[in-house]
Parts: structure tokens; sequence; C-alpha cells
């Protein structure tokens, strides 16, 4: 295997902006990339939907695109989804040599110093940070959030072409042309509130959303 390349997320639900960064990384490095449904998200209070629905959705978000597949590793552990964890039990898997690349969005990047052991990852695997609107994707922002974060990931800096060359150990960016600005939290909110959200889903997405009832406001009894 020349990489593997995952891209962990709570999918509730699976959105445009989601299937867009995998779809660049995709291109970008020219690799399969793997989708790993989060069952229980560490810094999430709940999820809204259960992991099966939300499983099912990120299988018809992917079905018929190309290189695109969905890792159910989380969902069979059940504990709460660390991605060190997820990321020791591949390397386990593809053995020392293999370039592991985890994608995650400027978001998250910018609260990574806040996830579980976090230093290591970069022992496991190189990260690839996606630029989302609103959140910093570049050193100086990040010293603004975090000095200690900065400091970390500022010497890891590769260009994302270069991730493959190693195992693991750096960090890339990769701004999204253009960006993406479809969230879950405001897709729930416009389907509770009956705004319009069904465009910021695949279609198959949204006809699943539909038929399960899904984030629909329960009517007080
Ligand atoms: N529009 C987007 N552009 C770039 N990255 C994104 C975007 N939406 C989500 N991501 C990234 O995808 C990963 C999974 O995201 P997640 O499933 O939490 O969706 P979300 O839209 O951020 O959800 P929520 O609004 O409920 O927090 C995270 O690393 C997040 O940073
Ligand atoms: O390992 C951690 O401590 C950790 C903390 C927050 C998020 N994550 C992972 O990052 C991915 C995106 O998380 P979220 O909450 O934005 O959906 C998902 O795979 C989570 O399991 C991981």
């Amino acid at each position: 295997m020349r990489a593997w390349v995952g891209y962990g997320g709570t999918f509730d639900p699976i959105h445009n902006g989601h299937l867009a960064v995998a779809l660049a990384v995709r291109d970008r490095l020219d690799v399969d990339v793997h989708l790993v449904p989060a069952s229980d998200p560490p810094h999430k209070s709940a999820t809204h939907a259960d992991a099966r629905h939300r499983l099912r959705m990120v299988e018809l978000a992917v079905a018929g695109e190309r290189r695109l597949k969905v890792d159910r590793r989380e969902l069979a552990r059940g504990t709460p989804s660390y991605s060190i964890d997820t990321l020791r039990e591949v390397r386990g898997e593809v053995g020392p040599r293999t370039p592991l690349v985890w994608v995650i969005g400027a978001d998250s990047l910018a609260q990574l110093h806040r996830w579980h052991r976090w230093r290591e990852l970069f022992d496991v695997a190189h990260l690839l940070a996606v630029g989302r609107p609103g959140f910093p994707l570049d050193p100086d922002g990040l010293a603004a959030i975090d000095a200690g974060l900065a400091a970390e990931v500022a010497p890891r800096l590769l260009p994302p072409d270069r991730l493959l060359e190693t195992p693991a150990g750096g960090l890339a960016l990769l701004p999204m042309d253009p960006p993406r600005s479809e969230s879950s939290t405001e897709i729930r909110a416009a389907i509770a509130d009956g705004g319009a959200w069904a465009p910021q889903v695949p279609p198959p997405v949204a006809a699943y959303i539909n038929r399960h009832r899904l984030y629909a406001r329960t009517d007080p009894a």
C-alpha cells in the first residue's frame, strides 16, 4: 500500500463540505481516502442521529465516488473515538514504513492541543489540515490561539505533496478552493426549523434524512 489516508468525523450528518474535503485530498495526494465515522466523538457532548444512521449516510454519500471508502473501526470499538487509538491500530496493520495521514479541518487543528495525547499523533501519522471559513490555517493564526500548539506544529510544516515521502511526523496545510461553509450544526438547525438545507448534502443523504425523519423537532407532548 502506498499510503493510508483517514478522515474522521461525527458526520451528523455528512454534508457536501465533508465530501469536497475528501475529494480534494484524494485528488491532491492521488490516494484512497477512508472516511472514519466516530462512535463517541471526544469533544462533543452527544451525537444527534445514532451511529447506524450516521454510518448509512456516509455510505450513501461515498457510493459511486472513486477511491472514497468507509472505515468502520471506530464504530466497532465503541469506546471514545480518540484518534491516537485509531491511528495506532492502523499503524499496526500497515507496518512501520507506510505513510499514514489523518485529515482534519482547520477548526479541529485550532483545538488540537486539547486532544488526547496529541503530541503522540505525530509519532504515528502525518496530519493534513484543510481550510474552513473562520479558522486560521497558518502558524501565526495558530500562535494567536495557543503558543504551545504553534511551537509544536511550526517545525513540522511540509507541502502536502511531501507527506507521502515519510511515514509520519509532518503537518501539511491544504486551503479549500473554494472554501466550504457547510456545517452539520447549521444543517440540523435548519431541518428542525423548517429552513432550506437539502442542497447542502448529497441527494441520497437528503432522501435518507427525510425518510427516517432525522433531526426533526420533536413536539412537546
Ligand atoms: N465545511 C467544512 N470545511 C472544511 N472542513 C470541515 C467542514 N466541515 C467539517 N469539516 C471537518 O471535518 C471533520 C468532521 O467534521 P464534523 O463531522 O464534526 O462536521 P461539522 O460540520 O464540523 O459538525 P458540527 O457542526 O456538528 O461540529 C472535522 O475535522 C471538521 O473540522
Ligand atoms: O483524539 C481526540 O482527543 C479527538 C478530539 C476531538 C476530535 N477527534 C476526532 O476528530 C474528528 C473530527 O471530530 P468532530 O468532533 O469535529 O467530528 C473525529 O474523528 C474525532 O474522533 C479526536
